[in-house]
């Protein structure tokens, strides 16, 4: 078989992962916006910003059974010295008093009812008794009434133009009260990103198949799928690619017309056939990796070309040091270029990360549209989605840059992790909270191409760049990955 990479392959320029993030981030815009009934909003984002559309509550009303008197007149009233007022009319929830509350009189009222006018508390029953006097009704008072007592006002919650949901917000249950409160039959979301899937590597067997020599069964396909699901995206799986580049490239652009998200997994490295990293080089090149002084994701050089190679047809199996390096100035204005991708656009944002696991994760633009490859050891391929997959996802149903990032939290170490690395390391980690206090639990089988510990990990614990690991009984930096609580 044809080798798929030259000299090139070695020619890839690490970033940071927070550099690799905002480079991602930034090249996506918010998604497709659908119109949906409130009760199929929960665990949607919402799309537009919406408001109160009346104050809430739309009446004062009031907060129980009882009676709507003018508070003035109960100052005196105590178990052993009751103030009778004249009961003047009823009123149920829904209902309306036909006569208002002067000194003197009283209405019966029942919770959710409007408090009459001239009310301005309510006395619950149990602190009143009913009596009659010439044949008319009268309450008795046994305890004094402040003013506002029971009554919740009208405005008190929302004035109306108040915001009750921002746009990009995960919708809860309660969104969905409020909501209805107001008079939302349906409310724009963000459509769930259509996210195509891909797999490399002749390696790989169908789920169904049985195992030969050599082969293993596709597992990150499935893996990433119920990864997107989780992320409120649709995933599509769209099988394997062969390591034909002319197949993989055409493949890639008719995806990229029809998917929001594109992922692939595996042959990103440096491999003969790594037909991901030789089509990945296709949309632009890095420099020669770090030469001494230049800052990591500060000043990288991206050859001429970049973005315009895919579409020049760069010849697929040369080494790929055509693309030119110029002047520094150019170069650095095609990198801000590069950075501000426009939409629709075809770009290289980064085809090395400084971590472990997962170095070789690269992403793109593909007419416009955010193409991820991971790697294919399934514990850098996790790694990979949620530092760049699981952020994007967000970031296409209308979630803000910083909040689309994963959230860290700190725990303390249950173990020495001695490992160093000069680059920043993601180790996989069970988490627990005892007496309060939040521990990580290091896992074993943490190595890239390792899967048993994936089921258990509810964080990746962050070890520095450049630090030689953590110590037991220190605090240390964490990934949350789900409610582990
Ligand atoms: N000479 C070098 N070799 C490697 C380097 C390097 O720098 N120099 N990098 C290593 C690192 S780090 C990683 S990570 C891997 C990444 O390789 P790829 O992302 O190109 O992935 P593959 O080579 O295709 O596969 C790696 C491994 O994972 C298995 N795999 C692939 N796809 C699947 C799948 N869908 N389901 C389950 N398992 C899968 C595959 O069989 C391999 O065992 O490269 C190192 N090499
Ligand atoms: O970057 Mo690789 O995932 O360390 O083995």
């Amino acid at each position: 078989m044809e080798q798929l990479q030259g000299a090139s392959r070695f020619n890839r320029k690490a970033i940071k992962v927070e550099e690799a993030q905002r480079r991602i981030l930034h090249a996506c815009v918010s998604g497709r916006v659908e119109h949906i009934p409130i009760g199929q909003a929960s665990g949607r984002r919402l799309a537009a910003s919406l408001t109160a559309t009346s104050d809430w509550p739309p009446f004062a009303r009031s907060g129980l059974d009882g009676y709507a008197v003018f508070s003035a007149d109960t100052g005196s009233a105590s178990p052993s010295q009751p103030v009778e007022l004249d009961v003047v009319d009823q009123v149920a929830a829904g209902g309306q008093a036909k006569r208002p509350v002067q000194s003197g009189t009283a209405v019966r009222i029942m919770t959710g009812a409007m408090v009459p006018e001239g009310a301005d508390a309510i006395i619950m029953l149990e602190q009143t008794f009913e009596l009659e006097r010439d044949g008319a009704a009268r309450v008795g008072i046994k305890q004094p009434a402040a003013a506002g007592q029971n009554v919740a006002r009208a405005g008190q919650e929302f004035r109306k133009g108040d915001a009750i949901a921002a746009s990009g917000e995960l919708l809860r249950p309660g969104h969905i009260a409020l909501f209805a409160t107001f008079g939302y039959e349906t409310v724009p979301v963000y459509a769930s990103p259509r996210v195509g899937i891909m797999s490399t590597g002749t390696e790989l067997l169908p789920i169904g198949a049985e195992l030969a020599p050599g082969l293993i069964r596709d597992s990150n396909s499935v893996m990433i799928a119920a990864l997107v699901r989780e992320a409120g995206g649709e995933p599509y799986s769209l099988g394997r690619i062969t390591d034909d580049l002319t197949a993989v490239r055409e493949a890639m652009l008719q995806a990229a017309v029809e998917y929001d998200l594109l992922l692939t997994t595996g042959g990103v490295s440096v491999g003969d056939y790594d037909v991901m990293a030789a089509f990945m080089r296709e949309l632009g090149q890095d420099d020669q990796e770090d030469r001494g002084n230049q800052s990591d994701g500060g000043q990288d050089r991206v050859g001429s070309g970049a973005g315009s190679g895919l579409l020049t047809s760069r010849s697929q199996s040369g080494d790929g040091s055509s693309g030119e390096i110029g002047n520094a100035d150019r170069l650095s204005a095609e990198n801000e270029a590069r950075r501000n991708a426009v939409p629709g656009s075809t770009t290289l944002l980064f085809s090395k990360v400084a971590m472990r696991p997962g170095s070789p994760t690269s992403a793109a633009t593909l007419l416009g549209k955010p193409l991820i490859a991971l790697s294919g050891n399934p514990g850098a391929c996790y790694v990979g989605f949620e530092l760049f997959a699981r952020p994007v996802i967000k970031r296409l149903q209308g979630v803000g840059v910083e909040q689309a990032l994963p959230q860290v939290t700190t725990a303390t170490l249950t173990a020495d992790f001695e490992k160093g690395s000069p680059h920043e390391r993601f180790v996989r980690t069970r988490l627990f909270i005892k007496d309060g206090v939040q521990f990580a639990d290091p896992l074993a089988f943490n190595k890239s191409s390792m899967m048993a510990s994936l089921p258990e990990s509810d964080g990746f614990i962050r070890i520095p760049p450049g630090s030689s690991g953590a110590t037991s009984g220190s605090l240390v930096e964490v990934m949350v990955l789900r409610d582990y609580t």
